[in-house]
């Protein structure tokens, strides 16, 4: 079979680039142009980008075979996930692998700009020695303010305190105890931090609500001398109130990884001897580089595969752990999804998923969306990915509901219960995880069963009554057809009952329609493959 093909269009690690030839087709074009990528993307299932390829919907909607994009990194705003996600394409991104080293980064900017490291060194290599003008401050008993207190925020924070410095922080974001488990004092604003802080550390992603959040007006509110590290987004400090408060010697220092344009190259800031400026490099370590390429080649090649990724983007974040228990349940309602469109040829108007036992507690978000896929998948075909299957959905008209009910109604712990609904019909399923997690069908329409939803399974309406079932099972045989599994299902005696067979092979559609003729079938066996 023919490889799925990738194009890597920023430097990842080697280690990465190695991972990703095991199962794919790599093209890795380092720094290639944007021109060129345009006229190439379509070529593709996969792109993964650092930070520097724009990929947005000019790109994306020329990528017609791409499947993900893979950020191998954090930020992501240089992709356009509201585009991706129209086009079914997954975002996925490397949020914990360089975490570390951009905290590193962010202690290594605040103590070589207080300290005038660099300066002094430039100075010192140009063949003087002299102490004077150097002199700096210690961060000891000192207040730091921390602005988002996030994964990187809450690293500085611990690695500060070891300085034994006063850690304030503002996220509006997050609760009180993370605050307590950080040893970071809550700020219940901005306007608040800057007014107690000596020193102050952005550390919040680059959107709407906080470009620029660091104004003139918000320096204006500082100590006088405030000194600033920017290791998260260029912006987040506002470039030309900064450059102010630097000129009136309001702000006396400042480490900056990173800025409004990149590659900065001819930065007003950079005439201040008292600026630390560094090329975004706050990943660049060969630990985090490791992690990330590895991290984003895994990723990647499971979404190829039409696996569920730890770190999508493009839906609820979920930790680590919950998507691994949510893993097995992903699976059950996508197959659940599946059952509708191979049973009835009638357009969906409406979809109604019960959540029932512990699974509730969870992100079941991402279980409607698994079902949504399983549904429009033999209409849309690979059209439909996990990450719009709820647009598609709604782009049919389908109505979805889901709600969560904290205990199962029935024997087993955890239970997904759909209500398919045409104009006129309705098909009812649950299911449920076998001992041994596989999914299982324990209901349809009514009728109760425990059928393995997997491979091919025959649902067969018969009469219930004598000579009925047997000759049925026969039949199958004779068509050289092994049964895998059955169950037998009714709900009044001697009306209307229900055969659900576990077959190894493909029925065929002559099959089929012969297995119709027998005594006291009803209808025509309906074949699902799951
Ligand atoms: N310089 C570099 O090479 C690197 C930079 N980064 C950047 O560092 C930043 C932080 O990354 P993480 O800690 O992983 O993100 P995160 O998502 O874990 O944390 C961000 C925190 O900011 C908070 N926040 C959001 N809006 C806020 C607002 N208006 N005011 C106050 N707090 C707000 C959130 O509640 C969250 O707790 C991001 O911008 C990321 O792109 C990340 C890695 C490397
Ligand atoms: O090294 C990179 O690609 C940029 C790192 C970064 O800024 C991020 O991961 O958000």
């Amino acid at each position: 079979m023919e490889r799925k093909k990738v194009i890597v269009s920023e430097r990842i690690a080697d280690e990465g680039i190695e991972l990703l030839k095991t199962e794919l087709e790599v093209d890795y074009r380092d720094g290639i142009s944007r021109e060129e990528l345009l006229e190439i993307i379509d070529q593709y299932d996969a792109l993964i980008v650092r930070s520097v390829t724009q990929v947005d919907e000019e790109l994306i909607r020329r990528a017609k075979r791409l499947k993900i994009v893979g950020r191998a990194g954090n930020g992501i705003d240089n992709i356009d996930v509201d585009v991706c996600t129209r086009y079914g394409v997954i975002v996925a991104n490397t949020p914990d692998s360089n975490t570390i080293s951009a905290a590193e980064q962010t202690i290594s900017l605040l103590l070589s700009s207080i300290r005038n490291t660099a300066w002094a060194s430039e100075y010192l290599k140009g063949g003087t020695w002299d102490r004077k003008p150097f002199r700096g401050v210690e961060l000891y008993g000192k207040t730091v303010g921390i602005v988002g207190l996030g994964r990187i925020g809450s690293m500085v924070a611990t690695r500060l305190k070891a300085f034994n410095m006063r850690v304030i922080a503002y996220d509006p974001y997050i609760s009180d105890e993370r605050f307590t488990r950080f040893g970071a004092e809550k700020m219940e604003s901005l306007e608040e931090l800057v007014k107690e802080a000596d020193f102050i550390t952005v550390h919040t992603p680059r959107n709407e609500e906080t470009m620029h959040m660091i104004d003139e007006r918000i320096l204006g509110l500082a100590k006088e001398g405030v000194r600033v590290v920017n290791c998260a987004r260029g912006g987040i400090i506002k470039e030309e109130a900064l450059l102010k408060g630097l000129e009136s010697k309001k702000v006396l220092s400042a480490g900056l990884d990173v800025f409004e344009k990149e590659p900065a190259i001819d930065n007003p800031l950079f005439q201040f001897k008292s600026v630390v400026v560094t090329p975004h490099l706050g990943a660049d370590t060969f630990e985090a580089q490791k992690r990330v390429g590895e991290n984003i080649a895994e990723q990647v090649i499971k979404a190829l595969k039409g696996e569920i990724v730890p770190n999508l983007v493009n839906l609820p974040a979920m930790l680590k752990d919950e998507l691994e228990y949510l893993k097995p349940y992903i699976t059950l309602a996508e197959k659940l999804g599946n059952i509708y469109y191979q049973m009835e040829k009638s357009a969906v108007s409406r979809v109604e998923l019960t959540y029932s036992g512990p699974i509730s507690s969870n992100e079941t978000e991402i279980l409607t969306v698994a079902f949504l896929k399983g549904l429009l998948e033999p209409v849309m075909g690979d059209k439909v990915s996990y990450v719009n299957a709820r647009l598609m959905a709604e782009d049919r008209g389908i109505k979805v509901f889901d709600h969560k009910e904290e205990q199962s109604p029935k024997r087993y712990k955890n239970l997904i219960t759909a209500r398919v609904f045409d104009h006129e019909r309705e098909l009812a399923i649950e299911g449920t995880l076998s001992r041994a997690r596989f999914p299982l069908l324990v209901e349809i329409n009514g009728y109760e069963t425990e059928s393995n939803l997997e491979g091919y399974l025959l649902v067969v309406e018969n009469e219930d009554r004598p000579r009925v079932i047997g000759p049925f099972a026969t039949a199958l045989g004779d068509e050289g057809i092994n049964i895998a599994g059955m169950k037998v299902a009714r709900k009044t005696k001697g009306e209307k009952a229900i055969m659900i067979i576990n077959v190894d092979n493909k029925v065929e559609e002559p099959v089929l329609e012969k297995l119709s003729q027998l005594d006291g079938i009803v209808g025509k066996p309906i074949l699902l493959q799951l």
